[in-house]
């Protein structure tokens, strides 16, 4: 028998109240369990998202004059970058691969010239449409991050008090549809180096792995899907996931995703949170600073776990 199997569907709208600790231990579990989620009702307004998605498709079906203001450099992840326009550095060709989908990635917290210079200048709306979606967005990212605590009982800032003055960064990524003559790419698996994921998806294409078996996850109208990224995998000593999973495209239409990382400050150092290191439970991860976690995306580039496991202690 095939059991379909199809990622877990969390409704926040009681989450301030009544229904929080039953919440919290719900959306703990599914960390633990899947590592992925979707979340509803969670208080991002619904048309602040539809916005976004479109200031995306409009950079995405621009000239490509339009787009080439924003590529990316030679020495970084951020910019827009295409499967075939554009030439991927001897950087990029170690963090990622030439062939993944076309995308465009920014940090918009903390505004520093370091991202700002970076930012695609056109089409208009989309600098003050990301700020606006970004701030939404790490709100909820924050809340989550608070539940999951909660749930694992903890206290409510015990992962939020390791990323202040966070990092937050767009990535849009774009799959037309296949035909004979364009190559379209996909995202090869990997799991996320940031603290926890939003993404907003138009079109099913996006497949996580649960076990052995790769599932694709069933897009929700004003959902977000969640992912624990590496570095909550890391302070939660591996209870929470951070779990593979791949961009596809979709076989009959167009397919739009934006993905929101939450990441810490450079100088941040996670490690497995003390309070879990009780009852004979010793550390599985060796601590790191966020810098050099993020720069071991050169020699360990973005594929599978490769990253988080140069962290393993050896039991
Ligand atoms: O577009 C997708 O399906 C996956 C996006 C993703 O995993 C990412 O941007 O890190
Ligand atoms: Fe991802």
């Amino acid at each position: 028998m095939t059991v379909k199997l199809e990622i877990p569907v969390i409704d926040l709208a009681l989450s301030d109240g009544a229904e929080r600790e039953r919440l919290c231990k719900e959306v703990a579990k599914v960390a633990e369990e899947w590592g992925f989620f979707q979340v509803i009702n969670h208080g991002v307004d619904e048309s602040l998202m539809t916005r976004t998605l479109d200031v995306y498709e409009d950079f995405f079906h621009s000239p490509v004059e339009e787009k080439t203001k924003a590529v990316i450099s030679e020495d970084s992840i951020e910019g827009w970058k295409h499967p075939t326009l554009t030439q991927a550095s001897e950087y990029l060709q170690h963090v990622a691969s030439q062939f993944s989908a076309e995308y465009v990635a920014n940090s918009w917290i903390p505004a520093t010239p370091k991202y700002t210079k970076k930012w695609p200048p056109t089409p208009a709306a989309l600098r003050p449409t990301s700020i606006e979606f970004v701030n939404a967005a790490t709100r909820l990212h924050e809340k989550l991050c608070r539940m999951m605590a909660e749930g694992l009982g903890l206290e409510s800032d015990a992962f939020v008090k390791h990323f202040v003055d966070p990092r937050v960064s767009l990535r849009a990524n774009f799959y037309p549809v296949k035909t004979e003559s364009n190559f379209v790419g996909g995202l090869a698996p990997h799991s996320d180096l940031c603290n926890t994921t939003l993404l907003i998806d138009t079109v099913d294409g996006l497949e996580v792995k649960k076990d052995d078996t790769w599932v694709r996850v069933k897009v929700l109208p004003n959902a977000f899907v969640v992912n624990v990224g590496d570095l909550v995998e890391i302070l939660s000593n591996g209870r929470l996931k951070s779990c593979l999973h791949r961009g596809c495209p979709n076989e009959n239409k167009e397919r739009l995703s934006v993905s929101c990382f939450y990441m810490p400050n450079d100088d941040a150092v996670l490690a497995p949170l003390d309070e879990l290191l009780v009852d004979g439970q010793t550390a599985k991860y060796k601590a790191v600073r966020f810098a050099d976690y993020f720069e071991s995306l050169i020699s360990k580039g973005n594929l599978l776990k490769d990253r988080i496991e140069q962290l393993r202690v050896e039991e």
